[in-house]
């Protein structure tokens, strides 16, 4: 169990599990805080339960078993709708409106709404106003998805992949509008994404979910601090720490440890980076993580 203390965490899960068919679970006993101002990144494989997780948050359904708060309330409340914005992977919109009566939709449904903002996303991509959302390509269409998240106004940002079929320069461009906006206004933002690159120097925050368990859970910098990457000869006797892995590429190895102690001089130490963490744990389901708040049990 996560204990929390002072104001209460953005997202707040413990013991929060999901499972669509009798016995089989999507997500199980997942625990993680989310300090609120936030930006955390939600990463794992095709089918960890990322998707499980943000529909929970965004309350598109209703766990199965344990608790979700948001800024402190029970997941679902009506009270909570207002203060979450959210793309799902679907984006969810109407095919015979134009992007402009799409978003004259979210003005009317959204009291908190921002035309500038929505404008700006919308413009950004030099959307004609006039277009109908049906004949929009996937990316357009996230973008629309994404203005209307964002105009909204929430305190709470959930973004499932809503990168993922955009072009480079579109993905920049908007990443660079959410950040500014998120930190100007000290919104909370949950996003996943498989471009692990795209999330670095992005997240300050990150959640490891992997065959339905949170896997590592908190604090970007104080995760990172915690690990090393070690670089040696072979033979030379293993530094001390949990090695999340090892991987040999001729004579030399290197090694990622959960250690934040020295290492002997036989052995080359660095911080890792956010790829090579999560790489590291990805391709070691195994491997041990650090205990307490992200511990887990395994998926059945
Ligand atoms: N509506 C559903 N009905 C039944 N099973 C589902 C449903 N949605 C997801 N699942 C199952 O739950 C598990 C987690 O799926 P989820 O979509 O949450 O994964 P994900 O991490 O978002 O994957 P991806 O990276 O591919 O989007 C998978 O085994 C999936 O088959």
């Amino acid at each position: 169990m996560t204990e929390v203390t002072g104001p209460a965490p953005a997202v707040h899960a413990v013991g929060l599990g999901k499972s669509y068919r009798r016995g089989q679970w999507a997500l199980r006993n997942c625990g993680f805080a989310v300090p609120a101002g936030r930006v955390c990144g939600v990463v794992g494989p095709n089918g960890a339960g990322k998707s499980t997780l943000f529909g929970l948050m965004a309350h598109l359904f209703a766990s199965s078993e344990g608790e979700l708060r948001v800024f402190g309330e029970p997941a679902g409340t009506p009270a909570l709708r207002a203060r979450i914005g959210s793309v799902t992977q679907s984006r969810p919109l109407y095919p015979s409106f134009t992007v402009e009566e799409t978003l004259r939709l979210g003005r009317e449904l959204n009291p908190g709404w921002d035309e500038a903002c929505a404008q700006r996303v919308i413009e950004l991509g030099g959307l004609s106003p006039r277009a109908r959302v049906g004949s929009l390509s996937g990316g357009q269409r996230s973008r629309v998805a994404l203005a209307l998240a964002m105009a909204k106004r929430p305190e709470l940002l959930l973004l499932d992949e809503p990168m993922a079929d955009l072009d480079p320069l579109a993905r920049h461009d908007l990443m660079g509008l959410l950040l500014s906006d998120a930190a100007e206004r000290g919104t909370t933002v949950m996003i996943s994404s498989h471009l692990l690159a795209e999330l670095d120097g992005a997240i300050d925050h990150v959640l490891l979910v992997q065959s339905g368990r949170v896997r590592l859970a908190g604090d970007l910098d104080e995760i990172l601090d915690g690990h090393r990457l070690v670089t040696g000869l072979a033979d030379a006797p293993r530094p001390p720490g949990d090695a999340v892995e090892w991987r040999v590429t001729g004579r030399q190895v290197t090694g990622l440890l959960r250690t934040d102690s020295p290492v002997p001089d036989a052995w080359e130490p660095s911080r890792p980076q956010l790829e090579q963490l999560l790489l590291g744990y990805l391709r070691n389901p195994d491997a041990p993580v650090p205990s307490a708040p992200s511990a887990c049990e395994a998926a059945a």
